[in-house]
């Protein structure tokens, strides 16, 4: 695969602030690049870098195998974190405003209905929802059908059916050969969307990899916490649970974790707290994913709940 995007030893700060401090990456053509971190990490400064729009200390950047400021513009799509277009245009008429930018660009009016606002193209930009005013920003990124695009935090703001639909939009850009460069801070988005996640800490490039790969290797054990009925004593209820070999548990307040859980033990497991007779309120199963990573990479939680990441396996008995 040829080489989209590249960065080799970005550096930059800003007065004593070094928001990037050596980001080297690579971006493979037709790639979803995901970049997470915390607030300030430095994410939004490292796009900036890699679309040459702030100038770096030192490092060297290259889209298309070409300096960022050269390359062709109708190749390019952009959707910087904040971007305020014109109030006092139709959605419709921002876009094709956009559309009138490059020598061969898309229908506008196919653009609008791809990212839901058919029903709004004739709504001025200003009296757009917060929601819908990011689709179309989005709407503007996708008119000249760039094979470079770069999202930062494209859905922050959009429902979740809005979010939905736009995941699809992305996965059906990059089926078609678009390299997408995606930062976001809900995992859900990224755990779907990309193929590789980096994540950037203090201005470093902490890790990469697949996302399969990182929670293998950061996301800790996968476990199943058992919360017993407030009235039992949940140390003397694990004594009587004969759990089958190789799984050890601990006991915090009301909630005994089984702890390394895989999907085919649930049964089992749960067999063995039925056969000691152990009365319980609930049981979930929690499987490791990105939030885990990030959270074992930063120290930090994130914001935004993933609720995926826990299946109630039982419920009140
Ligand atoms: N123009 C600027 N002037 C001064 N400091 C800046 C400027 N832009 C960014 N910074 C600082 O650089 C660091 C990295 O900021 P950046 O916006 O790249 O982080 P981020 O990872 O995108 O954060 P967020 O998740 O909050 O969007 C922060 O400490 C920020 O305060």
């Amino acid at each position: 695969m040829d080489e989209v995007l590249a960065a080799d030893g970005l550096r930059k700060s800003y007065g004593d602030v070094e928001a990037l401090s050596g980001v080297s990456l690579s971006v493979a053509e037709g790639e979803v690049f995901g970049l997470i971190g915390p607030n300030g990490a430095g994410k939004t400064t490292l796009v900036r870098a890699l679309t040459g729009t702030t100038a770096v200390d030192s490092g060297s950047a290259a889209i298309l195998g070409r300096d960022p400021t050269e390359v062709d513009r109708q190749r390019l799509g952009v959707l910087p974190q904040e971007f305020r277009p014109a109030g006092r245009l139709t959605a419709r008429e921002l876009v094709a405003y956009y559309a009138g930018l490059y020598d061969d660009a898309r229908d506008p009016d196919a653009v609008l209905d791809e990212v839901g606002l058919a029903d709004a193209a004739d709504t001025w930009y200003e009296n757009l929802s917060g929601g819908q005013q990011r689709r179309a920003c989005i709407a503007l990124t996708l008119v000249n059908d760039p094979d470079v695009l770069f999202l930062d935090e494209p859905t922050t703001g959009i429902d979740p059916a809005g979010r939905r639909s736009l995941w699809g939009l992305v996965e059906g850009l990059a089926a078609g050969g678009t390299t997408v460069f995606l930062t976001s801070h809900s995992m859900e988005e990224i755990e779907r969307l990309a193929d590789r996640v980096g994540l950037l800490n203090a201005g470093e490039l902490v890790t990469v990899g697949r996302p399969d790969d990182l929670v293998t290797e950061y996301g800790g054990e996968s476990r199943l916490v058992v919360r017993t009925d407030g009235d039992a004593d949940a140390d003397a209820a694990l004594e009587s649970v004969s759990l089958p070999a190789a799984l050890d548990a601990t006991v915090s307040g009301d909630d005994i974790t089984v702890h390394g859980v895989g999907p085919r033990d649930i049964g089992d497991v749960v067999a063995a707290f039925d056969d000691a007779g152990v009365v319980y309120e609930s049981l979930v199963w929690k499987q490791p994913g990105l939030e885990e990573v990030y959270l074992s990479l930063t120290g930090e939680q994130f914001e935004a709940a993933r609720p995926a990441a826990a299946a109630a396996v039982g419920g009140d008995r």
